[in-house]
């Protein structure tokens, strides 16, 4: 199996004046989890049908499992897509019509495997037209499964599905990685994708503007904010305005009820140094954290969305 499983080269896509692609280039590596991430309209979607090889691209070139795209398509690839499913079928039927469409792969065992595999051996024969949406997307995932993909290509996994459900999805995807099958996912919750993705891509407006690992993104997120809870606020402005580079306010989100909480922001090592001059004050700090979690920090400053803080010296 190549070492790059998808390699894209100036992939444009266009949809008469609509750029929904611009130029990407990617190279994503073979039993990876990759994320696809970015605002509405990004051209995710967009991406995720030319790897699936739904559409070709306007110009560039893509590469997946070594072969054209055109290749690949079909045999080597699957998708996950939960409302696909035939509603009046139970969740067997579903699967061994799907497997039956492609020759020598409808042995029963695989199908019988596959429910276990996805956690709904136990209603098999329901009809899926009394599913939830998580058991929906777990059988989408199954569907997907047949014929052994070496790509997988996954729209927002964790939709619908409960803190369990997620879970036991999470565990699939990253035991299908460790055996060497590549996945491409899209969501939007950074949650999901700091817990599969070893590396992911953001795109805005059909270019790329980051693509790594997620530790790497985090390093983009600039100067965070912080919710700050002491107990001595006043001090606490105080003691900020003598700390250079650091900026505090009320924190909008609970200025209502709650007057003790406020808003930091500066470098780490300015809000390091407001903290070692509050203990030595004796104020104490009851509650210290970023008010929007560094990865979706990262998110916003790279794709230009406004930040909330609105900038007010102590
Ligand atoms: N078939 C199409 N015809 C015309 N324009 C399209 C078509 N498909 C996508 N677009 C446009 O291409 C751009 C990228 O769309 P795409 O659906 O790939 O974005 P996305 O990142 O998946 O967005 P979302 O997060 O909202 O699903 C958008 O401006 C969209 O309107």
């Amino acid at each position: 199996m190549p070492a790059t499983a998808v390699r894209a080269r100036s992939l444009t896509k266009t949809f008469g004046d609509v750029i929904a692609l611009d130029g990407v280039d990617l190279d994503l590596s073979t039993g990876s989890i990759h994320g696809l991430v970015g605002p509405n309209g990004a051209g995710k979607t967009t991406l995720l049908g030319l790897l699936l090889g739904l559409s070709r691209p306007t110009s560039g070139t893509l590469e997946v499992l070594g072969a054209s795209v055109e290749q690949a398509a079909g045999s080597a690839t699957g998708f996950v897509d939960g409302p696909g499913l035939y509603p009046s079928l139970t969740a067997r039927q579903n699967l061994s019509s799907i497997s039956s469409l492609r020759p020598g792969l409808a042995e029963a065992g695989t199908v019988d495997a596959l429910l276990d595999r996805v956690g709904l051996a136990d209603v098999a024969d329901d009809p899926v037209r009394g599913f939830s949406l998580g058991m929906r997307q777990r059988l989408g995932l199954a569907a997907a499964l047949i014929g052994e993909p070496q790509l997988l290509v996954v729209d927002e996994p964790a939709n619908g599905l409960d803190p369990a459900g997620k879970r036991q999805m999470h565990a699939i995807l990253c035991d299908l990685a460790a055996d060497g099958v590549t996945v491409v996912l899209s969501s939007h919750r950074m949650d999901d994708l700091a817990a599969l993705c070893d590396e992911v891509t953001l795109l805005t407006a059909g270019r790329v503007v980051f693509t790594g690992p997620l530790s790497k993104l985090a390093s983009e997120s600039g100067d965070l904010d912080y919710r700050l809870v002491t107990t001595d606020p006043a001090a606490t402005r105080r003691l900020a305005s003598l700390v250079p580079g650091l900026w505090v306010e009320a924190d909008p989100a609970n200025a209502r009820y709650d007057d003790r909480a406020l808003v930091v922001r500066g470098p780490e090592h300015a809000v390091d140094e407001l903290v070692g001059r509050l203990v030595a004050s004796g104020t104490a700090v009851r509650e210290l954290g970023p008010v929007v979690p560094p990865l979706e920090a990262a998110f916003l400053a790279l794709t230009g969305s406004p930040s909330d803080l609105r900038q007010v010296s102590a």
